[in-house]
C-alpha cells in the first residue's frame, strides 16, 4: 500500500507572533513640530530626492526631531523671522546612525551615480567625504545639527520630486535648478560644490544677503554655520556631545 503523506508540521494555536519592537526616543529628544508648528519640514532623506535616489534607513517618517535646546533655538529665530516675512524650512535634524552608516556604503558604490548630475555634478563621489561634505559620523546623529533655509510668506506650493526625472545641476540659476519654494542661496540643498561654502566668493546680490540673514538670525539665537554648507548650523553648547544615536525617526519613538 502507498505510504500515507505526511503529516503536516505541529503548530500551536499559542505561537507566539512577534512584537515590533519599538525604539523609543530618549529624554531631551522633540519634535519641532511640537515646539514650534509654524516651521516648514522637508526632510528630505524620508523621500527619493536626496543624493542617494532612495529614502534613507531610519526615516520611516518625514519629521524633524532634535534635541529640546535647538528646538527652542529654532523657535526663537522663527519669532525673529516672522515679523520679517520670512519662515524657516528645515531639510535635514536628528539623523540615526543607520543613515549615516549607509552614506558610507553609497559612497563606496562607485557605479551608482544616478543622482550625481544633480547633488555633485563637478566632484568625483570619492570626495564627498574627504572634502567634508558628508561625514560619517555626523553631529546631525547627536542631534544637535539641522540643515535649513529660508521661506518667503506665504510659502508657494511646490512640486513633488518624481524617482527617474531629468536631473539639473544645483549649481545652475534658480529659475533651471529643481523647483523650491525657498529664497534663492545660489545653490539648491546638499549641493556638494564649492559655491556652496558659505562665504563663497562667487556668491554676490540677493543670494549672498539671503546666506547672511540666515546666518545673521540664527547666529544670534546661539546657532553655529559650518563654513562648507550654507544650510548645515549646530548648537555648539549641545546636550549630547558625545553620544551618537540610532532610534529611527518615528511617531512611536515619541509615544
Ligand atoms: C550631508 C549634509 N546634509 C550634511 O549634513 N553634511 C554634514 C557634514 C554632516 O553630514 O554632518
Ligand atoms: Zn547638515
Amino acid at each position: 500500500p502507498p505510504a500515507p503523506p505526511p503529516s503536516p508540521p505541529a503548530t500551536t494555536a499559542s505561537s507566539p507572533t512577534p512584537t515590533p519592537q519599538v525604539e523609543h526616543a530618549p529624554a531631551g529628544f522633540v519634535r519641532l513640530r511640537d515646539v514650534d508648528p509654524s516651521i516648514i519640514e522637508e526632510v528630505r532623506y524620508a523621500t527619493p530626492h536626496n543624493f542617494t535616489g532612495d529614502p534613507v534607513p531610519g526615516y520611516d517618517e518625514p519629521m524633524c526631531v532634535v534635541t529640546q535646546p535647538l528646538a527652542e533655538a529654532l523657535h526663537a529665530a522663527q519669532q525673529q523671522l516672522a515679523p520679517r516675512g520670512y519662515t524657516l524650512k528645515v531639510y535635514d535634524c536628528y539623523r540615526p546612525r543607520r543613515a549615516d552608516e549607509r552614506f558610507v556604503a553609497w559612497a563606496e558604490d562607485v557605479g551608482d551615480q544616478r543622482m550625481k548630475a544633480e547633488f555633485y555634478p563637478g566632484l568625483d563621489k570619492s570626495r564627498l567625504f574627504a572634502d567634508g561634505y558628508i561625514a560619517a559620523r555626523s553631529g546631525h546623529s547627536r542631534g544637535s545639527s539641522v540643515d535649513l533655509t529660508l521661506v518667503r510668506l506665504p510659502a508657494r506650493p511646490q512640486r513633488p520630486y518624481v524617482p527617474g526625472e531629468p536631473l539639473t545641476s544645483c549649481t545652475a540659476p534658480a529659475a533651471q535648478r529643481f523647483p523650491d519654494n525657498s529664497v534663492d542661496m545660489d545653490t539648491g540643498y546638499d549641493c556638494f560644490d564649492n559655491l556652496a561654502h558659505t562665504d563663497a566668493p562667487g556668491v554676490t546680490g540677493e543670494a549672498a544677503a539671503n546666506r547672511n540673514l540666515l546666518r545673521d538670525v540664527l547666529t544670534s539665537v546661539g546657532l553655529k554655520n559650518y563654513a562648507n554648507e550654507w544650510w548645515h548650523y549646530n548648537l555648539p553648547h549641545e546636550p549630547f556631545p558625545d553620544q551618537y544615536f540610532d532610534f529611527p525617526v518615528n511617531s512611536a519613538a515619541f509615544r
